[in-house]
C-alpha cells in the first residue's frame, strides 16, 4: 500500500515521518527495516509514527521505530521535528503540543527562533529502570568484559536506555568497536545506546552516540541529555550545558533530580514522498 512520508532530520539524525491521524499504520519489523535502508528504500535513522492521542489531555501520540525496525520507547532528536511537522502539515496551531509516548508523555514546544524545546520527561537512574541487570545503583558502572578492557559508564533512561562513558577525545573514541560491543551486552536486557563524552567546560561538552538500532548516528538527542544530566548529577556540569554533535549543537537543561530534561535544537523538512510498502 503506498504511503505518503516527509523526510525530516534533527542535526544530521534523520526520519522518515509517517501520518497514522485518520488510518492506523502497523509496520512490521521487516517492512521498517526496507523503509529506513538507504539503497532499498527511502533512508533514515527511525521511522516516526505520528498518530492520535491516547490519553484525553494528549494532542497526539508519537512511536518510533529504529532502522533495524525495534521500536523505542523515547527519539529527542524526533520530537523536534515532530512539532514541527504537525505545526507544518496544519495537524494543529499550538505552539506547544501534549504528545503520548509509549511509557509517558512529552510536551513539545515551537519557539520564536525557529528552534523547538522538547521536555523529555524526568530522567531515571534507578538500574531496574535503564534497565541494567546486576547492578546495585551507583554514579558509574564497571564492565569488564568488552574490547580494550573495563570501561566505566553512567547510565539512565529517558524513556530508552542509555550508557554514557568519558573519553579524553571524541575524535579518537573507539564508538566503532565498544560501541556495538555495550549496545548488546548481557548487562543491558533491553540493550541501550552508547555515548561517548568528552567534557570541554562546565556548559560544554562533545558527544558521539552509537545509537541502538541504528548505529553512530550524527546525532541523538536523548543521547545528549542522558550525557548531561548524569555528568551533572556527578558534579561535574552545570544546569545548562551546549552540546556539540557531529551534525551540529544542542543545548540541554536540567535543575536537578524529579525535574525534566530540557532538549532544545532545530528540526528541518528535506522533502516530501509517497513509498510503496511491500507487504
Ligand atoms: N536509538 C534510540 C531511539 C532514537 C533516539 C535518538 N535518535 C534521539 O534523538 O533521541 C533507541 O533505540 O532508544
Amino acid at each position: 500500500m503506498p504511503l505518503s512520508f516527509t523526510k525530516m532530520h534533527g542535526l544530521g539524525n534523520d526520519f522518515v515521518v509517517l501520518e497514522a491521524i485518520n488510518a492506523p499504520i502497523e509496520l512490521t519489523p521487516a517492512q521498517a527495516r526496507r523503509i529506513a535502508d538507504r539503497r532499498f528504500g527511502v533512508g533514515c535513522d527511525q521511522i516516526l509514527i505520528v498518530g492520535p492521542p491516547r490519553a484525553g489531555n494528549a494532542d497526539f501520540s508519537y512511536r518510533i521505530l529504529n532502522a533495524d525496525g525495534s521500536e523505542s520507547g523515547q527519539c529527542g532528536n524526533g520530537a523536534r521535528c515532530f512539532v514541527r511537522y504537525v505545526r507544518e502539515t496544519g495537524l494543529t496551531d499550538k505552539k506547544a503540543v501534549v504528545v503520548d509516548i509509549r511509557d509517558g508523555q512529552m510536551t513539545l514546544e515551537a519557539l520564536d527562533d525557529d528552534t523547538f524545546s522538547v521536555a523529555l520527561g524526568v530522567p531515571a537512574f534507578a538500574p531496574a529502570d535503564v534497565p541494567l541487570a546486576g547492578f546495585a545503583a551507583a554514579r558509574r558502572y564497571t564492565l569488564d568484559d568488552v574490547p580494550g578492557g573495563p570501561v566505566m559508564f553512567a547510565a539512565v533512561s529517558f524513556g530508552n536506555p542509555h550508557a554514557v562513558l568519558d573519553v579524553a577525545d571524541i575524535d579518537t573514541a573507539p564508538v566503532a568497536t565498544l560501541g556495538p560491543a555495550l549496545e548488546s551486552h548481557r548487562v543491558f536486557p533491553e540493550r541501550v545506546n552508547v555515548g561517548f563524552r568528552q567534557i570541554v567546560a562546565r556548559d560544554h561538552i562533545r558527544l558521539r552516540v552509537f545509537e541502538r538500532g541504528a548505529g553512530e548516528t550524527l546525532a541523538c538527542g536523548s543521547g545528549a541529555a542522558a550525557a548531561v544530566v548524569t555528568a551533572i548529577a556527578a558534579g561535574t556540569l552545570d544546569r545548562d550545558v551546549r552540546v556539540d554533535l557531529a551534525g551540529g549543537t544542542a543545548r540541554v537543561v536540567w535543575d536537578g533530580p524529579g525535574t525534566p530534561a530540557y532538549l532544545i535544537g532545530p528540526a528541518e523538512r528535506v522533502f516530501d514522498g509517497r513509498l510503496a510498502v511491500a507487504g
